[in-house]
């Protein structure tokens, strides 16, 4: 059989330049195999950001020009060069099997983005860098990694805004300042965002307490997992691959993304710069703090090892901040015994109708209480294995005072696929609300911290927070799954 009237999986091409046999092999998650005259050498779908048709080709030549946009790992490599944690490459390649560039092919919807970018400068792509963000690895991804792909489709610096974070407040200024005026305009924007949940949570927070125009057009956020536990990246899938999203970023579908509000509280605070500040939350009209989630709103144990494991040092670690923090909570080294949280919790859940149905809990005591709408907070963490990828659901975990030990456990077989849920200690329940009342014996306002997707609110005492499920006309943006 000629090359040219190869089969869909397999081809006679060239790979960087030289005469290669290949052969694509759809199966788990998809490998092509490239076999030149030195040997073999292996492709796998997950460490390709795309396949693109280079425009420059000369169109006399036998065949169009293709390349494959390949992001080799990663930690290996970064233990012998520290500055080399990603290994892009752009490799040439002729007469790639047709399956193959199917499945790694970008969506129409980047495809227009792409080719209206270069028509239309003024159509908005920007990329927020969040630097403070996980380990602070985002600038040296956009630089390795994002600036030569971008490059490789025909986008130049020019074609894009850059904005990268001097200070914690700079992904709320910026979407304030410039990204809802020109939604409210009524322009078509897309944010590449390489941050944790929290550029996510921020961007969202001003969209759903600004007002918005009849002529409001939702932005549309591709998200590159740099945080600490990306549960949003690692809970909608966008993190299955090893592009940390940027694949997802360029082949995804938009889909909204479901929320919630929790209220509180008047006095309640935001606790900000590790805790030693306090700024005031935003209020509703009837003068209540509000804040918009779209992951979590816990208290108690996962609350406090949130907050307190958010400080410089802590975050040199990784996720295993939060694995510390939890440990000194657990088993403080004073020798005292954990704190065992104390309020009155009621549920909402909705009936056939749609009618709000409230449920008080008998039990006032408790050690870890989690109300989330996605499945994991970690990569490896599935805290609520029942929700499924933006499902809108949200779900509640509950312990009671449980030894240290027990706690322990159960986070040990969240750790390992989300067993935990069926242990009998553990209530695990579908809801659309909650509400938290603090006991007024909690004086230490250490036991009073709320986590909002990783924001630490302080209630006041004796205070309150409610979160509720958001219905559509909280669809203020979209992000790319
Ligand atoms: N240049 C900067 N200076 C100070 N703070 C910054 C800067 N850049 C980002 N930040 C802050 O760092 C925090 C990073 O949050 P983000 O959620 O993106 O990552 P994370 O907390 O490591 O991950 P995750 O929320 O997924 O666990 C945010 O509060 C953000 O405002």
């Amino acid at each position: 059989m000629p090359a040219s009237q190869a089969n869909s999986f397999a081809s006679a091409g060239t790979i960087r330049g030289k005469d290669a046999d290949l052969t694509y092999d759809p199966e788990n998650g998809g490998t092509l195999t490239i076999t030149v005259s030195e040997g073999k050498e292996n492709i796998h779908n997950r460490n390709i950001i795309a396949v693109i048709n280079d425009k420059k080709y000369r169109q006399d030549a036998k065949f169009p020009l293709q390349k494959i946009l390949l992001l080799t790992n990663d930690e290996a490599t970064a233990s012998k060069s520290p500055r080399k944690v990603f290994n892009f490459e752009e490799v040439n390649a002729t007469n790639l099997p047709q399956s193959f560039v199917d499945a790694n092919s970008l969506s129409p919807r980047t495809v227009n983005l792409f080719s209206v970018k270069i028509e239309e400068p003024a159509f908005h792509l920007y990329v927020i860098i969040s630097v403070g963000s996980g380990t602070g690895q985002a600038q040296q991804y956009f630089d390795d990694v994002v600036k030569p792909a971008f490059s490789a489709f025909g986008i130049q610096e020019s074609g894009y805004e850059v904005y990268v974070t001097s200070s914690s407040t700079s992904i709320t200024d910026f979407i304030g300042a410039v990204v809802l005026p020109r939604a409210n305009e009524g322009r078509p924007q897309t944010i590449l965002l390489l941050s944790g949940d929290g550029g996510v949570v921020d961007t969202l927070n001003v969209l759903l307490s600004s007002s918005r125009s009849l002529d409001y057009v939702k932005p549309v956020i591709g998200l590159v997992a740099m945080g600490t536990g990306n549960a949003l990246a690692n809970s909608t899938g966008l993190n299955n691959d090893l592009t940390r999203g940027l694949r997802r970023f360029f082949r995804g579908q938009t889909c909204s993304l479901p929320t919630f509000t929790a209220t509180f509280s008047p006095g309640s605070e935001a606790l900000i710069d590790e805790g030693r500040r306090t700024e005031p939350l935003a209020t509703s009209s009837d003068g209540f703090g509000i804040v918009y989630g779209a992951v979590v709103c816990s208290w108690a144990l996962h609350a406090s090892l949130v907050a307190d494991s958010d400080t410089t040092e802590y975050r040199k670690f990784g996720t295993a901040r939060f694995q510390m923090a939890a440990k000194e909570l657990l088993t403080p080294s004073d020798g005292s015994a954990p704190h065992v949280y104390k309020g009155k919790i009621t549920l909402t859940k909705r009936n056939e109708h749609g009618e709000g149905v409230q449920q008080a809990l008998e039990a006032q005591e408790f050690m870890y209480i989690l109300a989330t709408l996605v499945s994991n907070l970690e990569e490896t963490l599935v805290i609520s294995p029942y929700s499924r990828p933006l499902d809108g659901q949200i779900r509640l975990l509950q312990l009671g005072p449980i030894s240290s030990a027990d706690v322990m456990r159960i986070l040990g077989l969240a750790f390992q696929g989300g067993g935990h849920v069926d242990d009998e200690v553990v209530s695990y329940v579908s809801i659309d609300g909650m509400r938290i009342d603090f006991d007024d014996r909690e004086q230490d306002s250490r036991w009073r911290r709320v986590c909002v997707d990783g924001k630490i609110i302080r209630a006041s005492r004796g205070g309150w927070v409610e979160m509720s499920k958001n219905d559509s006309t909280a669809d203020v943006l979209d992000i790319i799954a």
